[in-house]
């Protein structure tokens, strides 16, 4: 069976959860065993969280899924490029893939959540197809 860890950020806890739901599901539906599920503070620190399980020899790949919300200043938009650019090069590093289900960045709270599950789902599935082109 194929297997991954999953990396969620606790900076949107609730909105989080119901991701987390979603790629339960879907990973179900594709038969691939959750190994991990690990919360984090945010987005900043998935990177690491991701690479230590991409690390596991019993985690196949990995999915990240967050919010980065749309503030005042630049935070988020260099938060978001930082992590998801570092989160793609870990999949090369590793030859592992990794689902990103991160909201944002500069998301608006109305626009969330219709995007919570579609979001989460598709991590997931991006994963389970890349496990079978593998
Ligand atoms: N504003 C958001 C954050 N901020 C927190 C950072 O991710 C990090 O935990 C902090 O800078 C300490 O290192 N995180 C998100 O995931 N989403 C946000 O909108
Ligand atoms: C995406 C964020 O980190 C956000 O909460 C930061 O807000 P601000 O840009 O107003 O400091």
């Amino acid at each position: 069976m194929n297997t991954i860890g999953i990396v969620l950020g606790r900076f949107h806890r609730r909105e989080v959860e119901e991701m987390l739901d979603e790629a339960r599901a879907v990973a179900a539906r594709r038969q691939i065993g959750i190994v991990a599920e690990v919360w984090v503070p945010g987005s900043m620190e998935k990177p690491l969280a991701i690479k230590r399980l991409l690390q596991r020899p019993d985690v196949g790949g990995a999915v990240a899924l967050g919010i980065i919300e749309r503030g005042e200043t630049e935070h988020g938009n260099v938060m978001g490029h930082a992590v998801i650019g570092s989160l793609i090069n870990l999949q090369l590093e590793f030859m592992k893939p990794v689902g990103v289900g991160i909201l944002g960045p500069g998301i608006n709270p109305s626009q969330i959540p219709p995007r919570i599950r579609p979001y989460a789902a598709a991590a997931v599935e991006a994963v389970a197809e890349m496990f079978a082109t593998a």
